[in-house]
């Protein structure tokens, strides 16, 4: 049997929700083999981000390393960096691997607030890593901060999709969790070529945290296996909607998705 793998750099979240817990579970949901690079720990619940650790970039790196010489990646993601000196490090050893299938959630603030990346950092971001990312996946004020365009409209979001497409983003995936429609959440993908949206009915829910991270890592998992980025955003969708939907109500703020409702719909389903 082919183990497929993918390793995730990101931010570690106490809460079990975001970063690293939810890329690791989203990879097992997948079925793929999943590996970690610490970035930073942070002390974190469904209340917010009580506080934020990083770790020195060559210990980053050194993770890195240890994964890539021996147990391989066929995919990879990029989430919670928090420094300039973090991307530098990690985009170098990126293109030293070689690798390709590489996706991009640009995290910046966590959903209480919370500052996840440098402001610094953000020159960083668009220089080194985004011209490495086979697909970028920005929410709406991450795709504002990185084009400078005020997005309020569907052609607004084209217009970023574009502008990021030209910083040398193969795939740019806006994602509208964040956008004022009560009744759907509509994904917008530019491949260079075309648009393509994938839509879901709308949830109202509080327990939104890690949409983001749980939502990329499919998309890498699903690229390992050798899907295309079309089949996988559509597979990544699905699964964010079977797991906000599938609500586990933990904690008294802001609570996580359930990281295994995906398969169970699909079985339910067949
Ligand atoms: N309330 C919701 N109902 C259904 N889908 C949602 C909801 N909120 C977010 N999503 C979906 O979750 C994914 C993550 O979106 P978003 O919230 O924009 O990202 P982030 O967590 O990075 O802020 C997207 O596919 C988006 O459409
Ligand atoms: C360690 C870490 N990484 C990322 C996020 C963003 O979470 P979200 O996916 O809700 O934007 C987070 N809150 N914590």
């Amino acid at each position: 049997m082919k183990v497929y793998k993918s390793l995730t750099i990101a931010g570690s979240d106490s809460g079990g929700g975001a970063g690293i817990q939810a890329d690791l579970k989203t990879f097992q949901e997948l079925g793929v083999f999943g590996t970690s690079a610490l970035t930073a720990v942070t002390a974190q619940n469904t209340m917010g981000v009580q506080d934020v650790f990083p770790l020195n970039p060559d210990q980053v790196i050194k993770q890195i390393h240890s994964v890539g010489s021996d147990i391989g990646v066929d995919s990879l993601k990029t989430g919670m960096l928090f420094s300039a000196e973090i991307i530098s490090a990690v985009a170098r050893t990126i293109r030293e691997f070689k690798w390709e299938k590489l996706v991009v959630d640009p995290v910046m603030i966590a959903k209480g607030g919370a500052s996840l990346l440098q402001q610094q950092a953000v020159a960083a971001l668009k220089q080194e890593l985004l011209p490495l990312a086979m697909v970028l996946t920005p929410n709406i004020p991450e795709a504002e901060v990185l084009t400078g365009l005020s997005i309020k409209s569907e052609e607004d979001k084209r217009e970023a999709a574009r502008k990021l497409h030209g910083m040398g983003v193969k795939n740019v995936l806006v994602k509208g969790g964040h956008e004022d429609d009560r009744y759907q959440a509509t994904d917008l993908l530019f491949d260079g070529d075309g648009f393509y949206t994938f839509q879901s009915r709308r949830i109202a829910t509080k327990n939104t945290h890690g949409t983001g991270c749980t939502f990329s890592a499919a998309i890498t998992a699903e690229l390992a296996k050798g899907a295309s980025i079309h089949d996988a955003a559509a597979t990544a969708k699905t699964l964010i909607q079977a797991a906000i939907e599938d609500d586990l109500n933990i904690g008294s703020g802001h609570g996580p998705t359930n990281h295994w409702a995906y398969n169970r719909k699909m079985k339910l389903n067949r």
